[in-house]
């Protein structure tokens, strides 16, 4: 039932076509691409009751009446996910593809920040993380569940008659041993490892009470400073829509404690209503040194609503420039550039496979080739490019040759607990005549730059 894709980074997959008539395998469902659109004359041939309400809609579907949210998500779940909903009327009911982009986007960012830099999705690796307020629906829960076969959750929320019916929920998909849930009260942390029993998480997921008050809440339902109007019916309860400060008060709330939690989590994210809000929590990252960031947006068509998403990070993990940095907001919001792309100069006619496999092959540092799909993937300790490091680290190694003392390799990949302060991996299109290089890991700025700049000082000669 998907019309387009937004991101054509990641393949679309033979689900594309299929998805209304045929039953998704595995893969496919792990990989799903996120929502560009909703086409609703094939879920009308898939879902009859989604059929019923589209005929009688005469292709007008009326967004103001909660049944219509309701029959709908049903109907994506159903067929998109294989996924059954119960919500109670007095809950929110959630709209699928925005939900689902955010997952989607989760996905990615997990899926390329792999320590064995795959980039890829690992159908075996193991992947826990935390849905903060899961909601009536449980949503989150179980679209990570349903799509990723190893993946476990843990799931929170203060409303008892939410937290019953996102048990209700997981149970009747048979995804509720897969999940810890926790019934919590506003005054624990957001972020409750004490009481969830966990040593670490992988990522956090949420979406929070957007507002601050009823008042706040009915002029942003209406409309207001907004171009137009919402297109679709609240069925929230209060305590689903209110808290202290908003969104922005509750992902602030986050920020502080993860900065006494720090690497238990390896990527904090939340959704967030407004840019306004997305851009003070970048802001409130700044100010203490998170660097590690990644911006999404969570749009489905051009029309409807934008959600913001933010995640950091204590670890050295770099997510790709695809996923890290939404270019439309101003560039004091983007992360530091995880990509570097040198076009090879007009005129060149040297054979950039062989300059870089060669000059990298050179270095003290662990280097991989693969000349097939001309990418290579390195590790270093620390900048052992310069002048200084590579005429030491040549004497050592004529030195140790004269001594005939194999076994004395002064390389540093020779060492197998290399502490890593860069990963990258270089890339070659021929065809573009480009070279990428993406910083994988590491904290220090300064060396990435420094490693970008040597391998286009090389290629500018
Ligand atoms: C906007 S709703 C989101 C529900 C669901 N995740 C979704 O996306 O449809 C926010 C949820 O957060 C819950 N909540 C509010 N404060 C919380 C807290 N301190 N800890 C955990 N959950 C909380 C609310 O009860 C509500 O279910």
């Amino acid at each position: 039932m998907r019309l387009t894709f937004a991101w054509p980074a990641r393949p679309p997959s033979s689900h594309h076509h299929a998805a209304t008539i045929v039953l998704m395998d595995e893969t496919d469902l792990a990989q799903l691409p996120p929502y560009a659109n909703i086409d609703f004359k094939s879920l009308a041939k898939t879902d009859p009751a989604f059929k019923t309400l589209w005929q009688k809609s005469s292709g007008h579907l009326d967004f103001q009446d909660p049944s219509t949210t309701v029959t709908l998500s049903k109907a994506i779940l159903k067929t998109d996910f294989d996924l059954s909903l119960d919500v109670p009327d007095d809950r929110l009911c959630p709209p699928i593809p925005n939900r689902w982009n955010y997952v989607s986007w989760i996905q990615s960012l997990i899926d390329s920040t792999s320590p064995n830099y795959t980039s890829t999705y690992d159908p075996d690796r193991l992947v826990t993380g935390l849905d903060i307020g899961t909601g009536a629906s449980a949503i989150y829960t179980m679209l990570c569940l349903q799509t990723r076969p190893k993946w476990t959750m843990c799931a929170t929320d203060i409303d008892k008659k939410s937290f019953d019916s996102a048990i209700r929920n997981l149970t009747i998909n048979g995804l509720v041993t897969r999940t810890k849930m926790l019934q919590t009260i506003p005054e624990n942390p957001l972020i409750p490892f004490q009481h969830l029993g966990v040593g670490k998480l992988d990522f956090t997921v949420c979406n929070p009470p957007f507002f601050t008050s009823l008042t706040d809440m009915r002029a942003s339902l209406q409309g207001e400073g907004k171009s137009a109007k919402p297109n679709a019916i609240c069925t929230g309860a209060e305590v689903e829509m209110l808290c202290q400060g908003g969104d922005l008060g509750f992902v602030s709330r986050m920020v502080e404690e993860s900065l006494l939690l720090r690497e238990k989590v390896t990527w904090y994210t939340s959704m967030l209503g407004k840019l306004e809000s997305a851009k003070a929590i970048i802001t409130l990252l700044k100010s203490h040194g998170i660097e590690n960031r990644a911006v999404g947006v969570v749009e489905v068509g051009t029309a409807a609503t934008k959600r913001w998403v933010v995640a950091w990070s204590f670890g050295d993990l770099r997510p790709p420039q695809s996923v890290a940095r939404f270019e439309r907001i101003a560039n004091e919001f983007l992360p530091f550039p995880t990509e570097y792309r040198i076009e090879l100069p007009e005129g060149y006619d040297g054979d950039a496979v062989m300059v870089i496999d060669r000059l990298l092959s050179s270095l003290d540092l662990k280097w991989t080739w693969d000349g097939e799909r001309m990418v290579g993937v390195g590790e270093a300790a620390q900048v052992v490019w310069n002048r200084a490091y590579r005429r030491e680290h040549e004497r050592k190694k004529k030195e140790a040759a004269l001594a005939g003392d194999r076994d004395r390799d002064t390389q540093m990949h020779g060492q197998d607990e290399m502490k890593v302060a860069l990963a990258f991996r270089v890339s070659i299109d021929k065809a573009q005549r480009v070279v990428v290089i993406e910083w994988l890991k590491g904290r220090d700025r300064v060396i990435w730059e420094s490693f970008c700049g040597m391998l286009h000082r090389v290629f500018k000669k």
